[in-house]
């Protein structure tokens, strides 16, 4: 109310003694009395000087303190407010008077703000009363103990009372003076009374003042005995209450102690909701950490079974690990096993490697000179072999050359047979006048034993064991095939010459063709080695043939020319080789060239009369050495080779489904001429087998006599049904050409059939078949059903092809200087020009060169190629020449 008093205000929640000194110089009471009752101090005393106020009053005159509270007490006694003594701002004075007092300003001033209707009442222990009559006087005795200025107020309050109460009652002044407010009471009361009247009445006041005091005390203990068993009951663990209640006579002390112990109470109360709320804290605490410790529970419980399953994955696992640590392990050995074998491969592989450089770049070319045979008494041209020179010597002089057994040859030449297992293609061939020992020298000599045994069978026997050894490292498939080309046909024949009874008349061919796979890598490599043995060259007039020998000897020397064309081709390095001049030259194809490797044994014999020969052998030899091939190449399968073994396949299939022709289909995929494509020969690939096919292949050499053709040769009828593909023959016996006429490739493949001509296909049919296939771009049966070809073999394989003309026409075409290509390409045919009017000079200079002609209009024929077909049905009748015939 009264806001800052001197700089100095009340704290916000004072001590007892804080207020205490706070009200002590009476500031504070006086205004906050003025604030309620304006005027009632008319003068408040504040401190003159700058002395700083201090609580404890030292700095305070008496004067201004006394003056002060003395103002104040009697400004609240005129309102008729419960007062206090001045001693009770002493120490040790009695504050719940002054709280009284100013809880009664309190009320009062709050009573007049709500406009001071009616009769102000207050709770306290005092209760104001504005009737002068029922006015009790405060004891101011305190007062009488201060200054003499007491004296003076004592004595007005004196007064007043006087003359408040009853001036007219004679009482003395000075029991007037009593102090004690009952005295007051009871002046007042007897006031005006008679003396006889007085002992009733002062027996009745007293009786009701004792009836009062009673029933307060009464009321008061009740009270305090209630809050005190409430107390007690509530709050055990704090300890009795030591109350006192002997002192019924105070009720201000009684109101003190009351509001004590409801302090007290609170402050119990206080703590325990304190407790109680320590105790809920607690106990939410607790609940938190038992909730904390069941989740750590169900945590263990489950890491338990994450670590229990995990231990069994662990056990699966190891069971699992060495299982496969097991297979790993055998694994590893076969890996060893194959690795060891595989490194053993390669060993071989580098020696093989140097001899191949030495091989590098040319045709090895290996002489040898036939013995002198049993009976025969005579001097050797032969002088001497060394360092590459072959020394002829004149009749005067003689040597004995050192004889070199075949075994010796072949180990020489067995790292070049062995390369056919690494994938490269081999030809050897035996090249030589009639008996100078090829034969020998491939196959061996009529008495066949082990020591005697020709290269062929010992390359076969050598590939067989060799790849019995890799075994592990490369899986190998060997195939061989045996074909022998007599007078450019399906043959082989022997028969007798002058110079040797035994003479072969036809180029014997044995091929081996080897697959192997790589077990390690999956490598495919194919390698075919031709060992040939080709017929005697000859001089026509030596031999002293006649008819049909003399044709088989200008067939052998042309076929022998045109090898030589090939090899001199190869030697000038020209891009075009003419492999297509003969059937052995095209069988040699992917062997004699850039890609292979080639060996021809030279044989020549020692003989004197032999000296012509062996000079011409010599030099093709010589020839033949200086061809430069270049690298030989190695025979991967690639993914397009793979791909066309595929469609192979496929296309077998389809043809099987429509049966009839498909074999024949079959025999020509599965030709040489056919690249990369397996042949269907069915050998197997052990070696005792091998060997007695060949063996059983050597023993169905029998001389010509003996063979069959040579039947057919006597009775041309027969012999007409060979196929020869005889451009005329065929032309007599169709009118239209035979690739414009499905007709006569019936007929043809018809004559096919008959012939039984085993696995070898004549180049023409292929051209035939080819023919159809590209007219109708299908595939047609024999019998003139077609099947649809896909178009994967249509553009891998027949839009390749090239033609070949059979025989005759090229025959025909020899006699020309020019030479074209065939070609499938608008169905058109183009006669393949062979430029052999030399070939029969090279090996055989004194070939009958009129022997050769073959009676038949090239012009008219090549007029009815180049245009229309059907009019060769018309205008082409060729006639046959009666020397062939
Ligand atoms: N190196 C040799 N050692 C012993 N005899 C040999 C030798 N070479 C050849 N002969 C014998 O010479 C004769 C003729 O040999 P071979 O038949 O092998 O000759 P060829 O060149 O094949 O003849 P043709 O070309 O006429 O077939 C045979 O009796 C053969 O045994």
């Amino acid at each position: 109310m009264v806001g800052v008093v001197l700089a100095e205000d009340l704290p916000d929640e004072p001590s007892e003694e804080e207020f205490r000194l706070g009200l002590r110089n009476g500031l504070i009471l006086c205004n906050a009395l003025n604030k309620v009752h304006p005027g009632a101090v008319p003068k408040v005393v504040v401190n003159s000087g700058d002395s700083v106020l201090h609580r404890d009053g030292a700095a305070l005159s008496a004067y201004q303190y006394f003056e002060n509270v003395r103002n104040f007490l009697l400004a609240v006694q005129e309102i008729g407010l419960p007062i206090f003594e001045a001693s009770d701002l002493e120490q040790g004075g009695k504050t719940a008077r002054v709280v009284d007092s100013v809880l009664a300003l309190k009320s009062y001033g709050e009573w007049k703000q709500m406009g001071g209707h009616g009769s102000w009442k207050y709770g306290g222990n005092s209760r104001p009363s504005n009737s002068g009559n029922n006015f009790l006087r405060k004891n101011l005795e305190p007062f009488k103990n201060f200054s003499s200025r007491n004296q003076p107020i004592y004595e007005n309050e004196v007064l007043c009372m006087k003359h408040n109460l009853n001036g007219d009652i004679p009482i003395e002044s000075t029991e007037m003076t009593s102090s004690h407010p009952l005295s007051m009471l009871v002046h007042a009361v007897l006031a005006g009374k008679r003396p006889e009247e007085v002992p009733l009445l002062l027996e009745s006041m007293l009786g009701k003042v004792m009836e009062e005091f009673e029933h307060r005390i009464a009321t008061q203990t009740d009270l305090v005995k209630t809050v005190l068993k409430g107390l007690a009951d509530s709050n055990k663990s704090f300890g009795k209450q030591k109350v006192s209640i002997d002192s019924p006579s105070a009720s201000f002390e009684m109101k003190m102690e009351k509001e004590e112990n409801n302090f007290i109470k609170s402050k119990k109360e206080d703590c325990i909701h304190k407790n109680t709320q320590e105790e809920e804290a607690s106990k939410d605490k607790i609940l938190k950490q038992h909730k904390m410790f069941e989740q750590q529970q169900r945590d263990i419980q489950e890491l338990k079974h994450t670590l229990h399953t995990t231990r069994a994955g662990m056990e699966f696992m190891q069971i699992k690990y060495s299982e496969e640590f097991n297979k790993l392990g055998k694994h590893l050995l076969s890996l060893a096993h194959a690795a060891s074998s595989y490194h053993k491969v390669l060993e071989e592989n580098r020696k093989l490697y140097n001899q191949v450089q030495d091989l590098k770049g040319s045709i090895r070319v290996y002489c040898r000179v036939r013995p002198f045979l049993p009976g025969q008494v005579s001097s050797s041209t032969i002088g001497c072999i060394a360092d590459g020179h072959i020394t002829i010597i004149t009749p005067s002089n003689h040597s004995l050359l050192p004889y070199h057994p075949t075994e010796e040859v072949f180990s020489d030449m067995q790292p070049l047979i062995r390369s056919v297992l690494d994938g490269y293609n081999i030809c050897i061939f035996a090249y030589g006048q009639t008996g100078s020992g090829k034969t020998f020298t491939m196959s061996g000599p009529k008495d066949l034993n082990e020591q005697t045994q020709g290269v062929n069978y010992r390359a076969l026997g050598d590939l067989f064991k060799l790849s019995e050894e890799r075994r592990g490292a490369f899986y190998y498939e060997i195939s061989v095939q045996m074909i022998e080309i007599y007078n450019e046909q399906k043959n082989r024949a022997v028969g007798v010459t002058a110079l040797n009874d035994r003479s072969s008349r036809s180029h014997s061919c044995l091929t081996v063709h080897v697959q192997g796979r790589d077990m390690t890598s999956g490598t495919i490599l194919r390698g075919c080695m031709h060992l040939i043995d080709l017929a005697g060259s000859e001089r026509v007039d030596k031999s002293a043939v006649t008819g049909e020998r003399l044709k088989e000897a200008q067939h052998i020397n042309k076929s022998l020319s045109a090898l030589g064309d090939v090899i001199s081709a190869l030697a000038q390095k020209n891009s075009h080789v003419p492999y297509r001049n003969s059937k052995l030259t095209q069988l040699l194809q992917d062997s004699l060239g850039r890609q292979a490797k080639t060996l021809m044994f030279v044989h020549i014999s020692p003989e004197m009369d032999a000296i012509g020969e062996t000079i011409t052998t010599l030099k093709f030899a010589e020839r033949v050495s200086s061809v430069e091939l270049g690298a030989a190449r190695l025979n991967k399968e690639s993914e397009e080779v793979k791909e066309l073994r595929e469609q192979v396949a496929c296309l077998k299939a389809a043809l099987a489904r429509k049966g009839g022709g498909s074999a024949h289909l079959q025999n020509i995929i599965a030709s040489p001429d056919m690249p990369n494509v397996k042949t269907p020969l069915p050998i197997n690939s052990n070696h005792q087998h091998g060997q007695e096919y060949v063996n059983n292949q050597t023993n169905h050499r029998k001389p010509m006599e003996d063979v069959g053709n040579i039947e057919m040769q006597i009775n041309p009828s027969l012999r007409q049904k060979k196929p020869s593909f005889d451009l005329q023959e065929l032309l007599m016996a169709n009118d239209s050409p035979p690739w414009l006429d499905s007709s006569s490739i019936n007929f043809q493949m018809g004559e096919y059939k008959e012939t039984d001509l085993g696995d070898w296909v004549d180049k023409v049919m292929v051209n035939k078949y080819e023919t159809v296939i590209r007219d109708n771009n299908s595939i047609r049966d024999w019998d003139g059903d077609s099947t649809p070809l896909p178009d994967f073999f249509y553009q891998r394989h027949v839009s390749n092809m090239k033609v070949y003309p059979e025989q005759p026409y090229q025959r025909n075409a020899t006699r020309r200087k020019d030479s074209h290509d065939f070609d499938m390409q608008g169905n058109r045919f183009y006669s393949v020009g062979i430029d052999d009017s030399d070939d029969l000079d090279i090996a055989t200079s004194d070939s009958s060169e009129a022997d050769m002609l073959w009676q038949f209009n090239l012009q008219n024929i090549n007029t009815a190629v180049n245009e229309d077909a059907s009019r060769i049905k018309k205008h082409q009748k060729p006639t046959k020449s009666p020397d062939i015939r």
